[in-house]
């Protein structure tokens, strides 16, 4: 039966092994379980000015749907300026997520996210697809806060979920304008698109808010934040706060550092924008590297369709030349794919080989060693 919610997609994959937690702050040496190899990834890191940088977008530019639409096929990856959050909302929900990760691990493990689940405390799913283990924690939200909130401060919860709804509640307006760009640009509008105006759908359905954590670390070149990575969104707007730690794959290039840049939302192209655009907007492989002095902190909105609606390559983008690429699928179903064939869950949902003939640069079958 499909899920009306995406919290409900990884019933059917739990994680078997939960890593056993490590308070991170407190380690001076890196362990070898977190030793990662450098010959594991094979793209070199690229200084800008060598390569290009991200491409920054002002929302207030009357040409912003056009430049949205530029960056998102040569990039998968821009930054956005202009974009109306409010400063002290950004800074409120920073402070809330370092106060979550600042709690006593037994504290935080109260609210531990369960092997099936996908809101709580705990590491990033994807950590089990590596034998090396992440330099970072996480806490993902979906839906409403409060239980998780009361578990970890049953006296004092409510400055928490007051702080992440009015967050995510911009948020969503800040995803819903930034995705009718994105699809504007391809010439695209609501009336194409069947579930655009489906308002009685959960609210449940269409996103998660993910609060990272990377400690300082005392051996950062062998260590890894978060591993090379597409997100299964449509959209992913990150909020990286003034701590550098993001790189973006340009293909033919390398990683890419994006600075943060004061006052800057970081938006991502995910797997499923990727497959409604039959492979016109390119999802963008990103990573987050470690430092050895600083603690990051980052906050990703991770935004998609209604959970329980078939998507597919758009009817307009579609013809004789350009035959659909991937099947029907529904958010919920495609996380459940990425949960179990992590790199390749796209190549799984596709139906036609590119024209050009190339494979999906995102897509490989190597073993994954970390
Ligand atoms: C909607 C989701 C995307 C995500 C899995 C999740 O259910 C909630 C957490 C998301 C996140 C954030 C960190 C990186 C990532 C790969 C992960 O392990 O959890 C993404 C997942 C994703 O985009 O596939
Ligand atoms: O911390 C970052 O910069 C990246 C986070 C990320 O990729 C994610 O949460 O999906
Ligand atoms: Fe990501």
């Amino acid at each position: 039966m499909p899920s009306r919610m995406i919290s409900h997609a990884f019933k059917a994959y739990p994680l078997n092994h939960p890593h056993k937690y490590l308070d991170l702050n407190s380690i001076k040496e890196l362990p070898e379980s977190h030793e990662w190899t450098s010959a594991s990834d094979e793209h070199p890191v690229v200084k800008v000015p060598n390569v290009k940088s991200v491409p920054i977008i002002d929302l207030n530019n009357k040409n912003a749907m056009d430049l949205i639409g530029h960056a998102c096929k040569k990039w998968g990856v821009f930054q956005l300026i202009n974009h109306n959050i409010c400063k002290s909302l950004l800074e409120d929900v920073e402070l809330e997520g370092k106060r979550l990760f600042s709690l006593p691990m037994q504290q935080k493990l109260k609210a531990a996210r369960s092997p099936d689940g996908a809101a709580g405390y705990g590491v990033a799913r994807i950590s089990s697809f590596f034998t090396k283990l992440l330099w970072s924690e996480g806490f993902t939200v979906i839906g409403s806060p409060l239980e998780h909130a009361r578990q970890l401060w049953p006296y004092d919860f409510q400055n928490f979920c007051d702080t992440i709804e009015a967050y995510q509640n911009q948020m969503k307006k800040l995803a819903e304008k930034l995705m009718w760009l994105m699809l504007g640009s391809l010439g695209i509008t609501k009336e194409d698109v069947k579930w655009a105006n489906n308002k009685g759908e959960s609210e449940e359905g269409c996103a998660a808010l993910q609060l990272n954590s990377y400690p300082a670390c005392p051996d950062p070149d062998r260590a890894m934040g978060l591993a090379p990575h597409t997100d299964s969104t449509a959209l992913t707007i990150l909020h990286q706060s003034n701590i550098s730690g993001l790189q973006v794959l340009r293909e033919g290039c390398g990683w890419v550092t994006v600075p943060p840049h004061p006052g800057a939302l970081v938006i991502h192209v995910g797997d499923l924008l990727h497959i409604l655009s039959n492979g016109l907007y390119i999802n963008v492989r990103h990573r987050a590297v470690v430092n050895r002095t600083q603690h990051r902190f980052s906050l990703a909105y991770l935004y998609g369709p209604p959970a329980d609606v078939k998507i597919s390559p758009l009817t307009k983008l579609v013809d004789h030349f350009h035959p659909p690429l991937y099947r029907p699928i529904t958010w919920s179903e495609y996380l459940g794919t990425k949960a179990k064939h992590f790199d390749n869950a796209l190549t799984s949902v596709r139906v036609c080989a590119p024209r050009n003939g190339f494979v999906d640069t995102n897509d490989n079958n190597s073993v994954k060693v970390g």
